[in-house]
Formats: C-alpha cells, sequence, structure tokens
C-alpha cells in the first residue's frame, strides 16, 4: 500500500542510458544536488546516470528538468528528452509533441516506443558558446592532448555545443583506449570551463561511426544521445561523413541527421522498465 506522502517515480532508459523520472506537475518538487546524487548512486540509491524531474511549461508539452548523477543541473539529454517524448505523447495521445530544457523548446515526433524523433536544434561551433576558456578559430580540431607531448594517445579534438559541451576525439578504435581513465581528466580539463562531456568516435564508413562516451556528471554511460549528436555533425563538418549517419553505442544504434536548416534529426528507442515510490523524506528539501 502507498503512503499519499510517498512520491512516484519512473524508471525509463534510452539504449540504457537511464533516468529516475519524477513528476512535478502535480505536486511541486524541490530537487537538490544531494538527492540527485542519493537517486544516481547505484549502491545507496535507486541506481541512474541522469534524475529527470518533469514540470509544467508555458511553451510546451512539458518542461525537463536534468540532472547528472553527481548533482549537477545540465541543460540537455537527448535520450532523456526521447524518454519525456513518449510520455507527453501517452498523455495526450499526440504523435506530434514538444518538451522544454532549459536549451531550448524541442519538437519530438513519437512513432512508437522504438522510434521517436527528436529535433535538437542547431549544433554550435563557436568557441564561447561551446564553451572554451580561450579562443580557437577553428573548432574541428583544438590544440589538446593526453600522453607524451612527441606521441600522444588522443589529441586534437572537435568541439562542439548541442545544448550542452562535447569534445570529440577521432580514433581508429574505440575499445583501444582507457576511457574511464582519461574521462575524469579531459572531462575537468581547464580548456573546458563548465567541464565537458568526452567521446571516442571511431568512423566506420560514410553512413556510420562507433562511439563511447564519458559523460560529464555522470562517468561511462551506454549511450549518450547528445555525444551522438555531436559526433555526427562534427564527423560531417571535418568531411569524415555525410550528414546522416547511424551512431552505434554501446547500448545500440541511434539515427542522426544534420538536415539542410542546420538542425539535428535524432532517432531511436524509449523504454520505461518500472515504477515506484519514494519514501517522503527520500528528498533533503520537503514536496512543496
Ligand atoms: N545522457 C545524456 C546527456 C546528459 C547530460 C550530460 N552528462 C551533460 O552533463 O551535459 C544524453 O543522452 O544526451
Amino acid at each position: 500500500m502507498t503512503d499519499a506522502a510517498s512520491i512516484p517515480f519512473r524508471k525509463m532508459n534510452g539504449l540504457g542510458n537511464d533516468f529516475v523520472v519524477l513528476d512535478a506537475r502535480t505536486r511541486p518538487l524541490s530537487i537538490a544536488p544531494e538527492d540527485a546524487q542519493r537517486l544516481g548512486d547505484r549502491n545507496r540509491g535507486i541506481g541512474c546516470d541522469q534524475v529527470i524531474v518533469m514540470e509544467s511549461s508555458q511553451k510546451a508539452d512539458v518542461f525537463m528538468r536534468i540532472f547528472n548523477a553527481d548533482g549537477s543541473e545540465v541543460s540537455a539529454c537527448g535520450n532523456a528528452t526521447r524518454c519525456i517524448a513518449l510520455l507527453a505523447a501517452e498523455e495526450t495521445g499526440r504523435s506530434e509533441v514538444s518538451v522544454e530544457t532549459n536549451a531550448g523548446l524541442l519538437k519530438a515526433k513519437v512513432d512508437g516506443a522504438n522510434r521517436i524523433t527528436i529535433d535538437m536544434g542547431r549544433p554550435r561551433f563557436n568557441w564561447e558558446a561551446i564553451p572554451l576558456a580561450e579562443p580557437f578559430e577553428d573548432t574541428t580540431g583544438i590544440e589538446l592532448q593526453i600522453g607524451p607531448i612527441d606521441a600522444p594517445v588522443l589529441h586534437t579534438p572537435s568541439a562542439v555545443n548541442v545544448g550542452n559541451p562535447h569534445a570529440i576525439f577521432w580514433v581508429n578504435d574505440v575499445n583501444a583506449h582507457d576511457l574511464g581513465r582519461f574521462g575524469p581528466l579531459l572531462e575537468n580539463h581547464p580548456i573546458f570551463p563548465e567541464r565537458a562531456n568526452i567521446s571516442l568516435a571511431q568512423v566506420t564508413s560514410r553512413n556510420s561511426l562507433k562511439l563511447r562516451t564519458w559523460e560529464r556528471g555522470a562517468g561511462l554511460t551506454k549511450a549518450c544521445g547528445t555525444a551522438a549528436c555531436a559526433a555526427a555533425v562534427a564527423a560531417a563538418r571535418k568531411g569524415l561523413t555525410d550528414r546522416k549517419v547511424t551512431v552505434e553505442l554501446p547500448g545500440g544504434p541511434l539515427f542522426i541527421e544534420w538536415a539542410e536548416n542546420d538542425h539535428i534529426l535524432m532517432s531511436g528507442p524509449a523504454e520505461l522498465e518500472f515504477e515506484g515510490t519514494l519514501a517522503p523524506d527520500t528528498l533533503s528539501r520537503a514536496p512543496v
């Protein structure tokens, strides 16, 4: 039996990138960084990469607030956007829905749980928008390396902002590098004043990439939707691929198109794993 004060949640994922989803529309909730840390902790809490809070929106079907498992609040999450779009489509009975985030208003088309397409908006390549700590005229490859000066292990990443900051290192084999070791060093490198999501990308054809990501504030994840968008536009911008690619992530494929209108379209699945309730004292600030 559930107590009226308990807080319902959903556990969802997009290609294994997983989320605790709270609904603050009927009952306002205030999430402190330590709440997100506790919920995200796979040993102490439910365990997830991000905590997502659904809020009411004046402009869209729903507003989505995003917290990384380290408690930091961020502006974009591609995989969670598909999850929230799926819920909004089920609630409204419409296949075309909109999701507002702190990065902007995103339109979504839901053709069932396995084919959700999000218009992720326009990428930004300007160093100040990424942001980088110092001017770079060309962000297709910025001066940054890991390893010995004369034989770097990883070097010259592309940098791009797709609602959040990304650096993409081009490699011959995404599995040949210890991303779990280099990821935290690069995420916190002083060149990234807001930290960054760090990816290894391997071009496998004109229409396909392999990608592994160390996420800012979450670590190694099975999939990162915004990283797939960032890698796809960065690869096309370097002339390595066409503008329509399949991005193979450890959790499965995402289909990315950098459309002629400069918007990025991301298509993939979303899954509801289970629903549950949190005890009222789980959140450090009492539910409002
Ligand atoms: N998993 C997400 C990205 C979540 C936010 C990211 N870690 C950041 O700090 O910017 C995705 O699917 O895009």
